[in-house]
């Protein structure tokens, strides 16, 4: 059944939201963090520290991969190896440590109220993001949920923004595009949706602020404010 909505629209126009999932719906560094410097370990790599992980997340698994190797151990056939390890690693350690950040469960129950459709786009890898979202989220509803697959490139190309507004059935303006990062701001400005930054992320909010992010907010609650 097709629960959306397509009455709600706030005083700001607002009818639907978009979420980031790394750093921004959940807490994933030490779980992705472990997973791979478990994987870099088997090989006799070194591993890195969380904040590193924290610059190397965000593009996707092959490039998060492809950044925690040493220029030595990135060809193509070890890459691929340790891609598939990774994701094997990851995929046996993937909650350990991860939790919602404080106030998500809140913001996403007050947009349920509003009736406001609610989805998640991720450069994690779609079956990675599916789980997340059925773990963590259970009992709360997403309208759609699209993580990294073939049928899209990664963000910061506008495509699976854009197709998430589709099956929305959503001008992309009236759209808030929620993340922690610059690729997601760039996303949601190349899809023609409006970016929100966040402060509680991965990456800090020097980087939205230099790139020109137009909104910042520092509190999930915060972005009720907005619609
Ligand atoms: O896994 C990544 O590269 C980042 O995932 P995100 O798009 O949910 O931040």
């Amino acid at each position: 059944m097709n629960t959306i909505s397509k009455e709600h629209s706030g005083p700001n126009g607002v009818r639907g939201i978009i979420f980031d999932l790394d750093g921004t719906l959940l807490n994933t560094l030490a779980d992705i963090g472990d997973s791979i410097n478990a994987m870099l370990a088997e090989y006799g790599f070194p591993g890195h520290t969380m904040d590193d992980y924290r610059r190397f997340i965000g593009n996707g698994i092959r490039m998060l991969v492809m950044r925690a190797l040493p220029i030595e151990g990135r060809s193509s056939e070890m890459m691929d190896r340790c891609v598939q390890r990774a994701r094997e690693r990851y995929w046996d350690n993937w909650n350990r440590k991860t939790r919602p950040y404080d106030g998500i469960n809140e913001l996403i129950d007050a947009l349920e109220t509003k009736g406001l459709p609610k989805a998640v786009l991720s450069n994690k890898p779609h079956d990675f993001t599916v789980r997340y979202i059925d773990e963590y989220f259970k009992g709360r509803h997403f309208s759609v949920v699209l993580g990294q697959s073939e049928r899209f490139p990664v963000k910061p190309d506008p495509a699976s923004a854009l197709e998430i507004a589709r099956q929305l059935d959503l001008p992309p303006s009236t759209i808030l595009f929620v993340g922690d990062s610059i690729v997601d701001v760039q996303t949601a400005t190349a899809a023609g949706m409006r970016p929100v930054g966040v402060g509680w992320g991965f990456k800090g909010t020097g980087d939205l602020k230099v790139n020109g992010c137009p909104t910042i907010v520092e509190h999930p609650l915060d972005i009720l404010g907005l619609i």
